[in-house]
C-alpha cells in the first residue's frame, strides 16, 4: 500500500484522500493562490485520491492480460461452474393416537350409535425433494460468456412437511413429496459438461431444449408417526427390568423412524464447460480471405467485415437457405465462420488451437482462399498443414477450396495457374500423407472461382456445399468423446 508518501520535498502539504481516511501529500505550488484557476485547483484538491485507492478503483485486468471486456474471444468457449442442489426437507413426524372427537352425522336420535366418533389425524406429510440443478440448451445463448459473470448455482431445500419445524414450505399437508422448481442454467448448443477437476465427461447438449440434469436435489424426508409414549415408557421399563436381571440381550428403542424423517443432502460439484460449435461445414482461411464475406454471402448472418487481420474473433454461424421451402424435411446446412487461422496455429499461435477444436463437430470443411494473394497455393497448403498437424482427422473429411476474390484483375488473370498450383500443392500433401501411418489427406472435391462481393459463384458454391453435406459418411461425424452415460440425460 502506497499510502504513506515520502516527503522528498519540504513544501509538501498534506490533504486528506477523498476515498479512504489517509493523507495524500501534494505540492502547494501546483495550485494558485486565487482567481477562478485557483478555485478549480480547490476543487481538483478535494477530489483527490490517493495511490491506493486510486488503484481499488481501478478497472479490473484479467489475468489473461487486457481489459476483461477484451478477453470475450478467449473466455466465450470455455466456463467452470459450481452447482449445489438443495436437501430434502424433513417429513411431519405425528405422533400415534393424536385426533379429535367429531360430531356423528348418522346418528338419529333414539338409535343405539354414538353422537361423536373419534377422527384420528391424517397421514403425515412428507418433506419435498431439494431441487435440481439442470443444463438446458438454449437456442438463444451462443456464448459461455454470461457462465463468467456468474458461477456459483445454489438450488433452494426442499419445504419441511410440517410448517411448524421452521419451514418456509407449503401450509397445507402434502402426503405426496412436492416438487421443487430446478435452478436451470441455459447454456449454448453443442456444450459438452465435464466434472472439473477430474475431467470425467457428463454429458453434451446437442439439441434444442435437451436438458442435463447435472446435481440432483436431495430426497424429502417421509411423514412417520411416532410409536405411542405409552409404548415408550412399556419398552424402556422392561428393559430396566431385564438390565437388573442381569440379561445379557436387552432390546434396544427403534429409533429409526426418526430418520426416516430426516431429508437427503443435495450434491455439490464443480463443472467444466467446453462450447463445440454445431455445425455442418466449418469456413477456415487466412485471415483476410473474406470468410466472413462469403459466410454473409452464402446465409443471412451478417458477421463484421473489414480490411483489417482478425477481424472475426469468436466463430459466427449461418444457416443457408434459412427460411426457404425444401422438397425433402433434411435440414439446411449451418455454416461456421472461423476467425483467421495463421501459421504455427496449430501450435496455439493466434489462439489457433482453440479455433480449431471448433471444427471438431462440421462434417465438411470449406477453404477460403484470397485469390489476390501474393501466393494462394502456398495460402492453401499452410491451412491444410495446420489442420493436419492439429487432427489429422480434419484433412480426410471432403473439403471444397472457394478461390476468393475472383472479381480482382490480378485474381482472374492467373485463374488457371492458382487452380493448377493448388491441385499441385493438394497433391503433395496426399503423397507425403500416404507414406505416414493412417490415412491421407484427402484432394479438394471442386475449386470453385467466387466473389463474395460481386455475389459471382455463390450460387454454384451453395450447391456443391449442399452435394459435400450429402456423401458425407456417417463414421466421419463421430466425435472422440461418444462414451457420455446415457443415465443421466433426462
Ligand atoms: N474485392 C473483393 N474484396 C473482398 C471480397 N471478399 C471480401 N473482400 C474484402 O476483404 C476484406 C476482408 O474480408 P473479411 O470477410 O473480413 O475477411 P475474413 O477472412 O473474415 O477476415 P478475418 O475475420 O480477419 O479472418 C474486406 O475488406 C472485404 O471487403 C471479394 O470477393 N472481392
Ligand atoms: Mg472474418
Amino acid at each position: 500500500m502506497d499510502h504513506t508518501i515520502q516527503a522528498q520535498h519540504k513544501r509538501l502539504v498534506s490533504l486528506l484522500c477523498d476515498a479512504c481516511p489517509w493523507r495524500v501529500h501534494q505540492r502547494p505550488n501546483q495550485a494558485p493562490k486565487s482567481g477562478s484557476k485557483a478555485r478549480t485547483a480547490r476543487k481538483a484538491a478535494t477530489a483527490l485520491v490517493c495511490r491506493a485507492a486510486a488503484a481499488a478503483k481501478a478497472p479490473k485486468i484479467h489475468p489473461a492480460g487486457g481489459d476483461a471486456k477484451n478477453q470475450d474471444h478467449k473466455l466465450f468457449d470455455e466456463a467452470f461452474i459450481s452447482v449445489r442442489s438443495g436437501n430434502g426437507g424433513r417429513g411431519e413426524i405425528a405422533e400415534s393416537g393424536k385426533g379429535k372427537m367429531v360430531k356423528n352425522y348418522k346418528y338419529k336420535p333414539g338409535g343405539n350409535m354414538s353422537k361423536q366418533i373419534w377422527l384420528p389425524n391424517g397421514e403425515p406429510a412428507c418433506g419435498a425433494n431439494g431441487a435440481d440443478c439442470v443444463l438446458v440448451a438454449d437456442e438463444g445463448v451462443d456464448t459461455l460468456l454470461h457462465l463468467h459473470k456468474r458461477k456459483q448455482y445454489v438450488a433452494p431445500n426442499g419445504a419441511n412437511g410440517n410448517p411448524a419445524m421452521g419451514s418456509a414450505g407449503p401450509k397445507t399437508r402434502h402426503r405426496d413429496r412436492p416438487s421443487t422448481l430446478p435452478v436451470v442454467i441455459p447454456v449454448p448448443l453443442g456444450t459438452v459438461v465435464k466434472r472439473k477437476g477430474t475431467g470425467r465427461p457428463l454429458g453434451e447438449l446437442m439439441h434444442p431444449g435437451q436438458r442435463l440434469l447435472v446435481a440432483r436435489g436431495g430426497q424429502g424426508g417421509l411423514g412417520v408417526t411416532s410409536p405411542a409414549p405409552i409404548h415408550r415408557q412399556h419398552s424402556a421399563k422392561r428393559a430396566e427390568s431385564l438390565e437388573a436381571a442381569g440379561a445379557e440381550d436387552i432390546p434396544v428403542e427403534d429409533t429409526n423412524w426418526k430418520v426416516d424423517a430426516q431429508g437427503g443432502a443435495g450434491e455439490e460439484l464443480g463443472l467444466q464447460l467446453l462450447l463445440r460449435v454445431v455445425a455442418d461445414v466449418g469456413i477456415v482461411g487466412l485471415p483476410n480471405a473474406g470468410k466472413s464475406s462469403l459466410l454473409a454471402a452464402m446465409t443471412r448472418a451478417a458477421p463484421q467485415v473489414a480490411s483489417y487481420p482478425f477481424t472475426t474473433l469468436m466463430p459466427n454461424l449461418g444457416v443457408m437457405g434459412a427460411g426457404e421451402a425444401t422438397l425433402d424435411d433434411a435440414a439446411p446446412p449451418v455454416l461456421v465462420d472461423l476467425p483467421g487461422l495463421i501459421e504455427g496455429a496449430s501450435q496455439g499461435r493466434g489462439l489457433g488451437r482453440m479455433f480449431l477444436r471448433h471444427l471438431r463437430r462440421t462434417q465438411a470443411i470449406l477453404h477460403v482462399v484470397d485469390g489476390a494473394a501474393e501466393d494462394p497455393a502456398w495460402d492453401y497448403w499452410c491451412i491444410r498443414s495446420e489442420l493436419q498437424l492439429y487432427n489429422p482427422e480434419y484433412c480426410q473429411r471432403p473439403h471444397l477450396v472457394a478461390l476468393n476474390k475472383m472479381d480482382l484483375e490480378d485474381a482472374h488473370v492467373l485463374r488457371d495457374e492458382i487452380h493448377a498450383s493448388i491441385l499441385t500443392a493438394a497433391q503433395r500433401m496426399q503423397e507425403a500423407g500416404a507414406g505416414e501411418s493412417g490415412a491421407a489427406p484427402a484432394a479438394p472435391v471442386a475449386i470453385l472461382d467466387v466473389s463474395a462481393q460481386s455475389g459471382e459463384g455463390i450460387e454454384q458454391l451453395a450447391g456443391a456445399v449442399r452435394d459435400l453435406i450429402g456423401f458425407v459418411p456417417a463414421s466421419s461425424m463421430l466425435d472422440d468423446d461418444s462414451s457420455f452415460p446415457s443415465q443421466l440425460q433426462w
